[in-house]
Parts: structure tokens; sequence; C-alpha cells
């Protein structure tokens, strides 16, 4: 419970008296205020961690009384409430350093949500040992670098409480694991992980996937099919790229976050769920609202905790610590005797700038321990690009040819099986590169190592065509 108690702002009695049995049913204390003026008095003798602020008030607007109590108290968490959702108020609240934004009418699970998400917004954010001690590596997670310490030390201060996280990093950097370690250290572990990579299915496809649908009960296929954000009750929801979600899917996602309930599609009825949200993106989500691709309010929802991930050439030796785990790894998998990383390879290891991080020194590796044959993984084991230090961007893209007859050429193929071809004569054309062969294809190089990864290949084996 907070030491100090929830100043609740608002001039209309009966709110005053619904938000404060609310809290107080859910043993928080509330002091409560009819005014800017009388907030400010009463925020002044209380000292009070939380705000839940009326977006109107007879002598001011919420926003403005907002800046005046955080500059009272920079670390005050203030949950908006208005009547009318618009992304400019949503965005000016998110200037103000507004912790949360509710619609009316308020349910009361969505405020103690919004309660609960600013408390721990706020403990994580109060505690600075959380961010400098040396926070020991978590499961699954390998590199003992600063900025991944600053990680393990914000997942573990996070664990603890349902608060919505937001991961982001560029593809590979572990957004997915990280998600993983999240759910594992939480009250909520025993429940479901259901992950949804938004940025896979196609539009029509994800809505349903998430939210689930109902279909005519006349028909005769499947009336029903549950949704990812049901399977997830009890436990966490990961929705990876999220900011791939169309508008229809992003107002649907708001509304599961505000009621606590999915409405499949082709249905009226909420299902209600018990559910954490965590999602990722491997863009700037900011910049996706700024475009206007991304809703403003949804933005401001989910990014209750930030963690982004740096990219593994910004990671210092981690780089060095993964790659030696991962050869004993790939050594036991494939029944190989284990080697070492000579000292040259190490070099080149750490002097690389890894486009597609974490999943492609796991995918070099996994061809190293294959291919090679002496006590030590050397450079000559490495692809050319790295022993070369070819520059990242390549100078020219390879074009991908086939053969001549197309007709001959589908023949009794599946499209998986073309997939797959057209994959391996792009690496193969791209002398074993996966970024270059993914700029080729015109696809990001994670979906490339993941199709590898689905077929049991290290990356550099593909055959040449
Ligand atoms: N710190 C780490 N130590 C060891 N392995 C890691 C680490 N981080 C990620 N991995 C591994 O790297 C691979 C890629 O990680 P993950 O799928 O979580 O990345 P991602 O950021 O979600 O990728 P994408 O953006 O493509 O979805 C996985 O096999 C994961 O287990």
């Amino acid at each position: 419970m907070p030491h100090t108690p929830i100043l609740i702002i608002d001039d209309n009695e009966s709110h005053i008296m619904l938000y404060g049995s609310v809290l107080n049913d859910a043993g928080f204390s509330t002091i409560c205020a009819r005014t800017s003026a009388q907030a400010i008095e009463l925020a002044r003798q209380h000292n009070p961690q939380i705000a839940l602020v009326d977006l109107v008030l007879p002598d001011g607007t919420g926003n403005d009384l907002v800046a005046t109590l955080r500059d009272q108290n920079p670390e005050l968490r203030a949950i908006v409430i208005t009547a009318y959702a618009s992304v400019d108020r949503a965005v000016a609240a998110m200037r103000l350093g507004v912790s949360d934004f509710l619609v009316k009418p308020v349910d009361p699970q969505t405020l103690l949500n919004a309660v609960t998400n600013a408390r721990s917004d706020r403990n994580h954010s109060l505690d600075p040992s959380l961010m400098t001690r040396d926070a020991p590596p978590l499961g699954g997670l390998i590199g003992s670098s600063r900025p991944m310490k600053r990680v393990y030390a914000t997942i573990r201060a996070v664990a603890g409480s349902v608060a919505t996280v937001f991961v982001t990093g560029e593809n590979g950097t572990g957004k997915t694991q990280c998600a993983e370690a999240i759910h594992a250290l939480s009250s909520i572990s025993d429940g479901p992980f259901v992950p949804v990579n938004c940025g896979v299915l196609s539009q029509g496809d994800l809505g349903s996937a998430i939210f689930g649908y109902a279909s005519d009960a006349q028909s005769e296929r499947d009336q029903e099919k549950i949704g990812a954000a049901q399977m997830a009750n009890g436990g966490t929801l990961f929705l990876d790229e999220v900011c791939e979600l169309d508008a229809m899917s992003q107002a649907r996602l708001l509304q599961l976050l505000q009621t606590s309930s999915v409405i499949p599609f082709g249905s009226v009825d909420a299902h209600p769920v018990k559910i954490r949200i965590i999602c990722a993106s491997s863009t700037d989500p900011l910049e996706q609202v700024k475009s206007g691709k991304f809703r403003a309010d949804l933005y401001y929802r989910l990014h209750v905790v930030p963690i982004h991930l740096p990219a593994l050439r910004e990671r210092g030796t981690d780089v060095i610590e993964i790659a030696e785990a991962m050869v004993i790894r790939y050594a036991a998998k494939e029944k190989r005797p284990t080697r070492t990383l000579s000292h040259d390879t190490k070099t080149l290891l750490q002097n690389y700038t890894w486009p597609g991080n974490i999943r492609e020194l796991m995918n070099l590796l996994w061809n190293c321990v294959m291919v090679s044959d002496g006590r030590a993984i050397e450079p000559h084991h490495l692809p050319t690009h790295m022993r070369e230090n070819i520059p990242l961007a390549p100078i020219h893209t390879p074009q991908i040819s086939l053969p001549t007859s197309l007709q001959d050429y589908l023949q009794g193929k599946t499209l998986s099986q073309i997939e797959r071809e057209i994959i391996e004569v792009a690496i193969a054309q791209a002398n074993g590169s996966i970024p270059q062969a993914s700029l080729a294809l015109g696809v990001s190089p994670s979906t490339i190592y993941r199709k590898l990864e689905t077929w049991g290949l290290p990356a550099r084996r593909s055959r040449k065509v």
C-alpha cells in the first residue's frame, strides 16, 4: 500500500464518491479536492505520490494542474480522466509526463489497473540503486555489459507488478527473450505466455488471431475462435511488432486495456480477462505516433515501463560472452567437439557491427561449429564480409536469378518449398551474408534467420545454386 494517500481531483461529487469507494475498497487511502486551488493546497500538506485528475475543473484545466503538482513534486504520477478521448489531449498529457489517460465512464477495474501501474512505475523510477547496482543476468540472457545490467535491473523491478511493458530494440536484440524473462519472474508465471508477432500476419488474420472471432451461429464452420488475448488469461500476452497493428486492431487493443475484457470480431459479448501486456517494436514507436500510424492514446497506455535493448555492437565484450556460450550449445546440439574462439576470431567478432544482432551471431556460430575441424574457430571459418571488414551497407544489392522457365520451376512445388529455394538462392548469391540477402528480398534479416531456424539450418550452410 502507498504510504501517502491518493489525491482525487474532480468537481463532480458522484465521481469523487465512485473513485473514492473503488480505491478505498482496494485498500488505498484517498483525499479529495473539488478545485485546482484546493488540490495544490492538499498536495502541499500530504505530498501524495499519485493524483487522479479530471481534465475540466472550475478554476483551470487538469493539464495545468498536473504541471503545477509535478513542479511541486516531480515524482508525482498523475492519472488524467477525460470525457473525450482525442489524440491531441493524449499527446498534451504525455508531454506533461502524465502516467495514464482514462476516458469516462471509467470502470472500477480500469481505474485500479491505472493506479497499480502508476504505483509500479513510480516504485521503479524511484529506486536509483536498481539502475546502477550490478544486476546479475537473467535466465537465458547472457552478457554483463553495463547497458545490459540496467536492462536486467529494470526487468527485475517491473516483474513484480503487472504493469504494461514496452520493449524496443533492433531486430534480434532479444525483445522476445526479455518478455519471456519478465513473465518468468512475475507472480503470474504459472499462467500462459502467449506471443503474437504482429509483423508476420496479414491484417485480417492478425485481428482475429489476437481478439478471436465469433461467426454466424447458423454457419457450419467453427462458430468461435479464441484469440491470443483470451488464451493469455491469467498470464502474459506478448505483442511483438505492435506498431504493425491496423487501426481497427489498435482500437480493440485500447478497449482491452480500458475494460480488461475482449470482444471477439463478429460478437458483442465481452469476455473479461486478467492479463499483463508486454509489447515490442523494432522501430521507434514515438515516430509511428508522430506519423499518425499508431494511436497516441494507445502508445501512451502501452508505454508504462519502457525497456530499450541496446544493439549487440553497443554491448562491449558481451559479444564474446555470448559467442563462447553458443559454441558450447551448438557443439552439444550437433554432437561435435567443443572448440574455442581464437584470439583473432574474437577480435573480428568484437569489431563487426552485427546488423542482425544476437540472431546473426547465433547463426554464424552454428555454422562455425559445423565447418571447423581444428581445436579453435579461426578467422577463415568466418564469412568473407566479416574478415575483410566490408561495410555494412552493400555497394550493390545482389540480383536473384531463378531458372528461366518459370512454369518448369514451379511444377509440383509447394509455396513453402519455393520460398525456401528463393531464400537459399539469395543467401548463396550474397556469399552467405544474411543482411545482404535480406536487402535483395526486401525483408528484415530476422525473417530469414527465423526461417533458417525453422528449417534447422545455420545461416551459411545454405545451398549454392
Ligand atoms: N542476451 C542474450 N543472450 C543469449 N541469447 C540471447 C540474448 N538475447 C537474445 N538471445 C537469443 O537471440 C535470439 C533472438 O532473440 P529474440 O527473438 O528475443 O530477438 P527479438 O529482438 O525479439 O527479434 P525480432 O525483432 O526479430 O523479433 C533468440 O534465439 C534468443 O534466445
